[in-house]
């Protein structure tokens, strides 16, 4: 594993926005992660917990900055009591995972004496959590033999669904999907959900994935459904001429060298951070693309993992999800109305309610009742 140590940045500097960053670092167990916790006026911060190879330690530090305020906006556009956090383990996810490693994170999570829930993010299953369930209860995101509410990349894809079809409405004035077109980037969890439904809506699909497997096996069950799906290489998916494009795999793929090569009216799917630069944003609005925010579109899998906290009831959870639809719609109006980008009008809503949240947090009862679902 790579050295991390020689770095010399400005760690203060880079968390001004931050309300605390954990560093852990367990040699018995190789761990090496960081968490970040962006801003808990909601309530506890959650997020997910990434495993990437990551390329230097600041890389690493840049994304859990970057995923952990996204969250902050997310909980707050799924109207959920909870903060922004997030947290990345440095290691490649498909040979440094141990359950050794698993129980020292949790035991490091369990340090933040509930400031910080956490479940599965790429390169992390949910089986990655029952090991740090044994050293603390601040996991969202267990399997249902658990008593958790299960993957929750199902309510994600659902939610990329909703959203897709709230932009079809506002693209097309409904919501059939039948011979559109979709360029899919990413087969995993989500990806490959958003695919199959995408699919069983009636749509033809573009896709593609670094893992090959994943690619032929929707690309089977393509051809069992008898709907046209074709496999394009990685930045090819760029240049797909189509109606939407789908990112559901990494941050930051939305820049303006991808931009320029762009050939779809949307952009809507459950990567984080699609956009590199805020910028991107402006330049999509002038090229007449319709971006869904993405902390809205993926907003499904944080329903889940908070609901599970006050006992898992899929029916709710889905009835939740489907609210995503109405909000994307919101945020479409007021950005029309305002002549600003769709993320603007995203932030400012979701401002707006931490802000409401904020005022109701200053009142005072002796005898408060709890307002977070704390599993015992
Ligand atoms: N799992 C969930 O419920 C949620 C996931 N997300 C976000 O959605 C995205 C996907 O998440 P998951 O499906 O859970 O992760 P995953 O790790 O299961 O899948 C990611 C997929 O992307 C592929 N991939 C990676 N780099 C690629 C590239 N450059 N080009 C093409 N494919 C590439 C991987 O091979 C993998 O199949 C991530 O950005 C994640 O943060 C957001 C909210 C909830
Ligand atoms: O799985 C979780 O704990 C929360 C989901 C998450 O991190 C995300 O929505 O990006």
């Amino acid at each position: 594993m790579e050295d991390f140590t020689n770095n010399s940045i400005d760690l203060f500097d880079k968390m001004k926005n931050h309300e605390q960053v954990v560093f852990c670092n367990d040699p018995k167990t190789g761990l090496k992660a960081i968490i970040a916790i962006h801003d808990t006026t909601l309530g506890p911060a959650l997020g997910g917990t990434r495993m990437r190879n990551y390329a230097s330690f600041e890389e690493a530090l840049d994304d859990v900055l970057k995923l952990s305020e996204g969250m902050t906006y997310k909980c707050a556009a799924a109207d959920v009591d909870f903060g922004g956090g997030k947290a990345v383990i440095i290691g490649d996810p498909t040979k440094d995972k141990t359950p050794e490693l698993f129980r020292a994170y949790g035991q490091f999570v369990e340090s933040l004496n509930g400031r910080f829930y956490t479940g599965t993010d790429m390169g992390t299953e949910l089986e990655d959590f029952v090991h740090s369930y044994k050293e603390t209860n601040c996991i969202a995101g267990l399997p249902e033999e658990y008593d958790g509410g299960g993957e929750t990349s199902i309510p994600t894809a659902y939610g990329v669904l909703y959203s897709i079809k709230a932009v079809a409405n506002v693209l097309w004035g409904n919501e059939d999907l039948t011979g559109r077109r979709f360029a899919i980037q990413g087969l995993g969890k989500v990806g490959f959900k958003v695919a199959e439904h995408l699919l069983n809506e009636g749509a033809d699909i573009y896709v593609t994935d670094i893992n090959e497997d994943t690619v032929k096996k929707i690309i089977d069950i393509s051809e069992q459904l008898g709907r046209k799906a074709v496999a394009v290489k990685n930045d090819d998916i760029y240049s797909v001429e189509a109606d939407f494009l789908v990112p559901c795999a990494i941050g930051g793929i939305i820049n303006e060298q991808t931009i320029n090569q762009l050939q779809v009216k949307a952009i809507t799917g459950a990567a984080n951070n699609q956009l590199l630069h805020k910028e991107s944003a402006l330049t999509l609005k002038k090229k007449g693309i319709l971006y869904a925010p993405d902390y809205i579109v993926s907003s499904g899998g944080i329903i889940q993992v908070t609901d599970e906290l006050y006992t898992p009831n899929k029916k709710r959870v889905l009835a939740k999800t489907k609210a995503i639809y109405q909000l994307l719609l919101e945020v479409f109006e007021e950005a029309d109305k305002r002549d600003i980008t769709t993320i603007e009008a995203a932030n400012q809503i979701c401002q707006n309610r931490i802000e409401a949240r904020r005022d109701r947090n200053s009142f005072f009862s002796p005898k408060k009742r709890r307002k977070w679902q704390i599993r015992h």
